[in-house]
């Protein structure tokens, strides 16, 4: 890449500094970002990325470098409530994470995780818990778990106008039904992703998440689906990526799935940190004379 002249560098006084970076799908500047932007950037060829988000403070970092979508994950089981697995965690424990999400945000299009039990059972009840994330958080779409068996859940939602995004391939509130943690997808299997993808677009998903399936599945899904496609463990041939924040900033505990990148290690920092302020309170360093009235 070529070095910035000094005209590029210019600043005009005149105007506000871009807020976003350039590779975010429109709006780049300012606005609200919404399910249509998305189809663009798949149409026009530009990728877009989505983090986990539980809180106000996370939310205010991601939604200002321009991270194109926050997912209240139900993996809040996890790391926030310290379940073992995404099982447990309930639409009461998830709609106040998604209300700080979607309050804080004034960028991102903020999207939650329906809790596992709680649309499964009919497209009514997919569309009454679907209602109270949407009137309760305020979140501008919802993700449920599986493909063609989810069709009229998905049909339901988009009816009464709710975005929905479908999350196939691996699916962890199935992680029992499918006999844990795997990529799901390969050989004979990737007719079955391959057809359940078609019938979530179909059934009137805005977008598909594919994870953990082989990369040239997502590619072949992603290159066939006219709605966007979100990968985790999925390749690059996606046209968005989502991880969980805690294993790609390092604040995970225990071993990352093979799939994460790690970019920072905040756990070490927030170690350090929390020692440091344990020492100076135990020697009386902290608070000094400019934290004392
Ligand atoms: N912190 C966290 N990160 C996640 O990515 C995540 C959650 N929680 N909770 C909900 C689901 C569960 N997910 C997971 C969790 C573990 C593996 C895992 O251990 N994978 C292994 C085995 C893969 C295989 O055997 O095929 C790996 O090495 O990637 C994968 C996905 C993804 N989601
Ligand atoms: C890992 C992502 C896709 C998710 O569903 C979650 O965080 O719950
Ligand atoms: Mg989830």
């Amino acid at each position: 890449m070529a070095h910035p002249t000094e005209h590029d560098r210019t600043p005009n006084a005149s105007e506000e500094p871009a807020p976003y970076s350039a590779s975010a799908p429109l709006p780049s500047t300012t606005g609200r970002v919404r399910t249509h932007h998305l189809q663009q950037a798949k149409d026009q060829g530009r990728k877009f990325t989505m983090l986990t988000c539980y809180d106000a403070s996370t939310a205010t970092v991601f939604d200002t470098v321009g991270i194109d979508v926050l997912l209240v994950g139900d993996s809040a089981a996890g790391v926030v409530y310290g379940y073992r697995n995404s099982l447990p965690v309930t639409v009461e424990e998830l709609l106040p994470l998604a209300g700080a999400v979607a309050r804080t945000a004034r960028r991102a299009l903020v999207m939650a995780d329906l809790p596992f039990g709680s649309y499964q059972g009919s497209p009514e009840q997919a569309y009454a818990t679907a209602v109270r994330f949407m009137k309760e958080a305020q979140v501008a779409a919802v993700k449920l778990e599986g493909g063609a068996q989810m069709a009229p859940q998905i049909q339901r939602l988009v009816a009464g106008g709710i975005p929905v995004c479908a999350h196939i391939g691996f699916t962890p509130q199935h992680e029992h039904a499918l006999g844990g943690y795997r990529v799901q997808g390969r050989g004979a299997d990737a007719e079955q992703v391959l057809a359940d993808a078609h019938a979530v677009q179909d059934a009137g998903a805005f977008a598909v998440l594919l994870e953990m399936v082989p990369a040239d599945l997502a590619a072949q899904i992603t290159h066939e689906l006219n709605v966007p496609t979100i990968g985790i463990g999925a390749g690059t041939g996606t046209d968005a990526q989502v991880l969980v924040w805690q294993d790609a900033f390092g604040l995970t505990s225990g071993r990352l799935p093979h799939f994460v990148k790690q970019y920072a290690d905040l756990s070490t920092v927030l170690t350090q940190a929390a020692r440091a302020y344990a020492a100076d309170v135990h020697t009386g360093v902290f608070p000094g004379p400019e934290h004392t009235f």
